[in-house]
């Protein structure tokens, strides 16, 4: 989420010399092991609420309506309150822990932040492996929560902090990527766990969380703080020395690196009120950005998908297996296409790949709405449906999850991390991190009670957010493919709309708060 940034003052600023050491090797491994925490969890919960005995043991009403009511719109069958708690109860806990996290991440550096996480990310995933009743779940989702709003936080920090600048801008999107392949693993477990005969299922499937919790602990344990860390905490020797380990480079080399990130860490300890910043008239476009860009991300509807695709499909007429299966397919175009958007973000640019993939989400939603309300109407009521249909579903579903995931996906925080200016950096990460996890929470929440009772016409409220949005982009969204970090300010400047914020910032300078110390860095 934020890499790609630091309070290094920019990144892409100056080519320094730096090599691709070992350190910057474990950093990638790290970042991606904080994207797998949170794709694990994304895609694990699904799974798990479509497994019987899950069901039986933790949610006996679903799991007797399923059984019993034959003639039950298929619309309503997973409707349950607790059960879409049982999912969504993580993001709401990520939504605090990413707000606390930033303060938890400056004061006792980013490695701490990561420990810390792991360890109550462990600690959930444990608590789910043997949990015997339903509020033992919710707490470990609570705690799995807590650890991933953590680890968004601060890994990606981490990251962008160890990564010599060229490095920058992809590892933002191996983040995304990563989360990509936690979600392909959930699914991937969650197919093969229900065959185990010695052991619950779903057991395994929830407890197979410990493994990135694990390494990201003992790694986040042995791996050093960032320079970045070491100079808030009033270390400048060992920051400079620790910087120079890490790029593999002589004392006179990493100067003018080791300068640039002290200008720009005390510059950025000197912003009082970065909270208070980002509401001043020329900050607008990004507070706009920064709140808009991870909601909509979210209203796009993905997450339905991601979280409830073998529910999805069961309602659709699969058997339990066929659904964990399409869950699994639809993971793998998830992570291919996400290649896509790695290749083309700097060849295409932004605005084509929001507006190319917001059209094909738009078209697929359509499809799938008048493919669902052709065969199961207003009352839901189907009992044998053919093979053919159900797979035409899995195959738009599938076109559709490909334009989420070379488009809104991995620009979803691409972009809010490459235009805010260093004054309001973290207050708009934190914004980003938490708008994200709010709408992720409210769509875990509600699409389960939004499909009994919206039915097929969800799909098409989903449509016309994709719609709105895509105006939005059209409109709103300067291209930045290819701008420094440094002159993104200039593009928002030179923008039909936004120049009227940029331009009248006279009084603001004056007079805002902080407004004499910072024009913003990226002028
Ligand atoms: O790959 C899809 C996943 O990616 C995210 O957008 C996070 O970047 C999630 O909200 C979604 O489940």
């Amino acid at each position: 989420m934020v890499a790609g940034v630091g309070p290094n003052g920019g990144g892409g600023g100056g080519e320094y010399p730096g090599r691709f050491t070992g350190f910057v090797a474990v950093t990638c491994i790290l970042g991606a092991m904080g994207g797998l925490i949170f794709g694990y969890d994304i895609g694990i919960s699904g799974g798990v609420t479509s497994m019987a005995p899950f069901l039986k043991k933790f949610f006996p009403g679903v799991y007797h309506r399923e059984i019993n009511d034959r003639s039950h719109s298929q619309y309503c069958k997973f409707d349950d309150f607790t059960l879409t708690a049982f999912t969504s109860s993580l993001y709401v806990a990520a939504f605090f822990a990413s707000l606390v996290a930033s303060t938890v991440t400056k004061k006792f550096g980013r490695k701490w932040s990561m420990f810390l996480g792991g360890l109550i990310f462990l600690s959930g995933a444990l608590l789910n492996m043997f949990a015997s009743h339903v509020s033992m779940l919710i707490v470990g989702r609570i705690l799995l929560g807590i650890g991933v709003g953590f680890s968004v936080q601060s890994v990606p920090l981490y990251v962008s902090e160890m990564a010599p600048h060229k490095y920058r801008g992809s590892l933002n999107i191996v983040f995304q990527l990563s989360i990509t392949v936690g979600i392909f693993a959930a699914n991937l477990v969650n197919y093969f766990t229900p065959r185990l005969t010695v052991v619950d299922g779903w057991r395994v499937s929830l407890g197979g969380a410990c493994v990135p919790a694990l390494i990201i602990m003992v790694s986040s344990f042995f791996l050093p703080n960032t320079p970045n860390s070491m100079l808030e905490q009033g270390k400048p020797k060992e920051a400079r020395e620790m910087l120079r380990r890490i790029r593999g480079v002589s004392d006179q080399e990493v100067e003018a690196e080791f300068r640039g990130i002290d200008e720009a860490s005390a510059a950025a300890r000197a912003v009082e009120h970065p909270w208070r910043n980002i509401l001043l008239r020329r900050n607008r476009p990004y507070l706009v950005m920064s709140l808009l860009i991870p909601s909509f991300q979210q209203l796009t509807g993905i997450n339905v998908v991601m979280f409830y695709a073998p529910v999805l499909f069961q309602s659709i007429g699969f058997k339990s297996d066929a659904a964990l299966l399409s869950a699994v397919i639809t993971g793998t175009v998830n992570v291919l296409a996400t290649f896509v958007s790695i290749y083309g973000v700097d060849r295409w640019g932004r605005r084509f790949l929001f507006l190319e993939g917001g059209v094909q989400m738009i078209g697929s939603q359509v499809a799938i709405a008048a493919l669902i309300g052709w065969k199961f109407g207003v009352t839901g009521d189907v009992t044998v449906l053919p093979a053919w249909y159900a797979w035409l579903v899995v195959g738009l579903i599938c076109f559709y999850v490909a334009g989420y995931a070379w488009s809104w996906g991995p620009l979803g925080f691409v972009v809010p991390s490459e235009i805010f200016p260093l004054e309001i950096r973290s207050a708009g990460q934190s914004i980003n991190v938490s708008m994200n996890m709010f709408f992720t929470f409210l769509i875990a929440q509600l699409f389960l009670t939004m499909l009994c009772h919206m039915k097929f016409g969800l799909f098409l409220f989903f449509a016309c957010f994709l719609v709105g949005m895509s105006v939005f982009i059209y409109f709103f969204l300067p291209e930045t493919k290819g701008v420094p970090i440094e002159s993104v300010a200039r593009v928002f400047r030179d923008h039909w709309y936004w120049r009227r914020f940029m331009v009248a910032d006279d009084d603001d300078h004056k007079g805002g708060p902080g407004g004499k110390k910072f024009h913003s860095t990226a002028v």
